[in-house]
């Protein structure tokens, strides 16, 4: 079968087993309910509610995947999406790299998400996942950044200030979010050049931007925020809320 011909299948890997450790403590981040719904339940759905989306594997915490397997069971979710949970890593990058290789064959494109980021719309899932079919081999959904960026050089001694070294231009500075989306191949070859080097990125468009490969850029949206500290929780309430409101009316 030609490349052409090759049905187009999309899949969604949830980077899910972080502790949530800038959250304080409590329950790992990923199973903190919002409105009375884990974090990782809306982020799933959030993903399905792409008609596009054919698999979702969630990576969860290494000591949880029976549990979360459970909570996918327990929750109403579309019957088009499969759904795989496979135990995660020590770091964000080990746990993509574990779901990638749970992903079955004959998948052409691959989106990762954080569980961290429950409140995507599906228009910027969609927006991602277009740009990929249309021929990008990997895609970010970005933001501009509204407050001034300094790069600083740390301190030498613990207690010291750090120096201002350089400020760059924020027009041309784009806060990146998930989903960020990929040709499967590139994202794979990607994770597997950075796990040979040791040399590591924050985010999967980063590791492709390694091998040399263009990373395109889409628009982001306000609602996909991370939830990272105590008041992150307090806004994705709030989004919540307000959505209940519209749809009320
Ligand atoms: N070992 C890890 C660490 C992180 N993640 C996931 O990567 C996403 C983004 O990471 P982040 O927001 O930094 O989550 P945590 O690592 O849980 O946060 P913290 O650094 O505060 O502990 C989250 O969905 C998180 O569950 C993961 O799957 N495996
Ligand atoms: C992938 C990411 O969400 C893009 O902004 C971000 O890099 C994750 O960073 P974290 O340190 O794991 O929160």
């Amino acid at each position: 079968m030609s490349d052409e011909a090759r049905p187009r299948r999309t899949a969604v890997v949830i980077p899910a087993a972080g502790r949530g450790v800038r959250l304080g403590p409590g329950a790992p981040k990923a199973l903190r309910a919002l409105n009375g719904t884990p974090m990782l339940i809306h982020a799933v759905r959030a993903m399905a509610a792409s008609r596009a989306v054919s698999l979702v594997v969630v990576v969860a915490p290494s000591d949880g995947a029976a549990e979360v397997k459970n909570l996918l069971d327990a929750h109403a979710l579309p019957e088009r999406t499969d759904y795989l949970v496979v135990p995660g890593g020590d770091t964000r990058q080990e746990s993509v790299h574990l779901g990638l290789q749970a992903l079955p064959e004959g998948i052409t494109t691959v989106l990762v998400h954080d569980a961290a980021r429950p409140l995507v719309p599906v228009e910027t899932v969609d927006a991602v996942i277009e740009a990929v079919r249309d021929g990008a081999v990997a895609v970010v959904p970005a933001l501009p950044v509204a407050d001034t960026v300094k790069e600083v050089e740390p301190a030498e001694q613990p207690g010291d200030p750090e120096q201002v070294v350089a400020t760059p231009v924020r027009a041309r500075l784009r806060a990146v979010q998930t989903p960020q989306g990929f040709d499967h191949d590139t994202l794979v070859n990607a994770h597997a050049t950075v796990a040979l080097t040791g040399e590591g990125a924050t985010d999967d468009a980063g590791m492709v931007e390694k091998l040399g490969a263009p990373v395109v850029v889409v628009p982001g949206h306000e609602e996909a925020f991370k939830v990272t500290r105590p008041l992150d929780l307090v806004l994705a309430e709030a989004v919540l809320a307000r959505r209940r409101a519209n749809d009320g009316f």
